[in-house]
């Protein structure tokens, strides 16, 4: 296609709606046309009001048979709808019925996604079409009716039934098979043929206000490894939670695969694979992508835009986290989400286990992003309690990765995130001595290995605990250390049990036995709420600290009576408040916040700030 439409300034996107003045009082010439000179193109564009067919094709105002009879009339949709006028609730009831249907996770999931709104076309009532580009968008799109407000009714209403369907277990199978079951794309890629067009890149995006950008690399999806640009699921779900369970506007949410490659020989010799095919790029190649992309991210969205690197491999995920902490509103999930989740499930667990936070020991299977992130919070929340130095606190926390429990005779071989958990011990090389010799109060896996917590370890801790406390962090469910089953029938129904993705309750002895689900899926949407209403410019510590305690005084009394740690998603909008409250209060308290003044009760402000699914009234 001939489209030589220049953009006023270097980079800037023909879909850069919003309307400027410029100096001389007029409007800009946006699209260059006033600056054309009769030997250049231009293309013919109108702006319309989104009515008739375009209106039900576009998902962010689409609602099926929900439109009115005022609003057929006024929108030149009769006889373009059957007769019958549908509620929104008798709509999300049929969906729902017929989602029950399907006995595969997998079309759930397919389902799910063909009803939510993947790309955005140009934003609010008013907006241009460029006859031929829009045109093979809806080619492109296939014929499938997109709602996105009924997309996120039905997951704000049956949260705890959808969940495990657009997030983990299913969307890890999802993204394994992802070329196969892709229909149209989500999200934005930047891959290196990108290299040096990020920023236009970024402009190719239909929305501009953006306030999260979830982004992946793809090279740890879940426990599942190194999928590559097949990573796209996670951050598509993780902002569809963001939306749903936080209440972050969709339109604000980006999702982001930034491809450089992969080293997954299967997706290479895939022939439906979407990414790349080459090996992951590394070193001052990857490095420079992602400079220019955080930096083509500041310069599009300004500061206050948050960036959420999301299962990025370890040896990548502390070194950005560290580079961009400074400069940029960044916060890694795996690490910094995962750390205030645990902490609130343990620090709620003590009613039920007893003590206090410093008196217990700790062990985790797997040193990664996720096991260090949590071992430094919580020795940070042990050191602000006993006001004992850190490196005094870190002693009540224990590690073992793939060649054992982290020592000091291994300190010079240890990666640098590793190093302060190499306490003096004689080496050990089994999770199971582990055990046996530290003799943990909790035993934390995050290793990304399934069935790693065997019979005889549950045991252990059993032998050890009155009521043990075990977190199987790993996801999805087949890379679950242990299941609930096995937890509650090895430890004879004594511990308290969490996992990463979700377990059915377990009939035991004749007791029914409840496991909630320890998934940062709790934290970042509200965490990231908290950071966009108060305007905050960076993450700090103590907001993961504040988030944490939270989410701990959610959990009821009748949560605890079932040996819950963790409150039912289904209450997660007031969950997500509260976090984000206490978030914006802490980033209003550090000087970090730039929405001023603070708003007084910041609860109720967290809640008016909310995205809801209903519909609107078109006029
Ligand atoms: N529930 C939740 O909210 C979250 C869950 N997770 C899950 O946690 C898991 C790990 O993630 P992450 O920390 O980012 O991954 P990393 O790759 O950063 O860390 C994995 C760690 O596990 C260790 N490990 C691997 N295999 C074994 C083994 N057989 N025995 C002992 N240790 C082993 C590795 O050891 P070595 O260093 O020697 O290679 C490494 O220390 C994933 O499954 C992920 O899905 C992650 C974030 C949030
Ligand atoms: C939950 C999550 O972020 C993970 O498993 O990576
Ligand atoms: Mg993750």
């Amino acid at each position: 296609m001939e489209n030589t439409l220049k953009p006023l300034r270097d980079g800037e996107s023909v879909l850069d709606l919003s309307p400027r003045s410029c100096v001389g009082g007029g409007v800009e010439d946006v699209y260059g046309e006033d600056r054309a000179t009769e030997d250049q193109l231009v293309t013919p564009w109108t702006f319309s009001v989104a009515s008739g067919y375009s209106l039900m094709r576009d998902p962010q105002y689409n609602k099926g048979l929900a439109f009115t009879e005022k609003e057929r009339d006024a929108h030149y949709l009769r006889g373009l709808l059957p007769p019958v006028v549908s509620s929104q609730q008798l709509q999300e009831k049929k969906l729902m019925h017929n989602i029950r249907q399907y006995e595969v996770p997998l079309q759930k999931y397919m389902a799910m996604m063909d009803l939510q709104a993947c790309i955005h076309p140009p934003t609010h009532h008013c907006y241009m079409i460029l006859a031929t580009s829009y045109l093979s968008m809806m080619l492109f799109c296939g014929q499938q009716e997109r709602n996105e407000r009924l997309f996120y009714k039905l997951l704000i209403d049956n949260v705890e039934e959808l969940l495990p369907i657009v997030y983990t277990p299913v969307v890890g199978e999802a993204c394994q098979k992802y070329g196969s079951i892709f229909k149209r794309p989500q999200g934005l890629y930047i891959s290196l043929k990108e290299k040096g067009k990020i920023l236009e890149v970024l402009k190719n995006w239909p929305e501009r206000s953006i306030q999260v950008i979830v982004v992946t690399d793809g090279e740890r999806i879940l426990g599942l490894g190194d999928l590559g640009c097949q990573g796209m699921g996670i951050p598509v779900g993780k902002l569809a939670l963001y939306s749903a369970l936080g209440g972050v506007r969709p339109s604000a949410c980006l999702p982001i695969t930034i491809d450089v490659g992969t080293n997954n020989e299967k997706l290479l010799n895939d022939e439906f694979y979407i990414g790349l095919r080459q090996k992951r790029a590394t070193g001052k190649e990857y490095y420079d992508l992602l400079h220019e992309f955080m930096s083509a991210v500041k310069q599009n969205y300004g500061e206050k835009v948050l960036v959420q690197f999301e299962d990025f491999a370890n040896h990548n995920a502390f070194e950005l986290l560290a580079k961009y902490g400074t400069t940029h509103l960044v916060f890694n999930d795996d690490i910094q989400g995962t750390a205030s989740v645990v902490l609130a499930g343990v620090v709620a667990a003590l009613k039920l286990i007893g003590g206090t936070l410093p008196e217990h020991t700790f062990l985790f299977l797997g040193a990664g992003e996720a096991g260090t992130g949590i071992a430094e919070l919580i020795a940070l929340e042990m050191s602000k309690q006993t006001k004992a130095p850190i490196e005094e606190s870190r002693k009540k926390i224990w590690l073992v990765d793939s060649k054992g429990l982290i020592v000091s005779s291994r300190v010079n071989s240890l990666q640098h995130f590793k190093k302060p958990w190499a306490h003096e011990h004689e080496p050990v090389s089994t999770l199971i001595e582990a055990v046996k010799v530290i003799k943990p109060t909790v035993l934390i896996g995050s290793s990304g290995v399934g069935k790693t917590f065997t019979k005889e370890v549950v045991e252990a801790m059993t032998a050890n605990n009155k009521i043990p406390l075990i977190l199987a962090l790993s996801n999805p469910t087949s890379q679950s250390e242990c299941t609930a089953e096995e937890a509650y029938q090895w430890s004879e129904g004594r511990a308290i049990f969490a996992s990463g993705s979700p377990f059915d309750p377990v009939e035991y002895k004749g007791k029914v036995y409840y496991s909630g689900q320890a998934n940062n899926a709790y934290i970042f949407p509200g965490f990231g709420l908290g950071l966009v209403m108060s305007g905050a410019i960076r993450v700090h510590d103590d907001m993961l600290l504040a988030a944490s305690e939270a989410l701990a005084k959610q959990v009821t009394e009748e949560n605890y009576k079932k040996g819950l740690t963790y409150p039912p998603f289904s209450d997660i909008r007031k969950i997500s408040a509260n976090i984000a409250a206490n978030v914006a209060a802490k980033a209003y308290e550090l000087g970090l916040a730039t929405h001023l003044p603070r708003p007084q009760d910041l609860v109720k402000y967290a809640e008016s700030c909310m995205y809801s699914p209903l519909y609107r009234n078109y006029r």
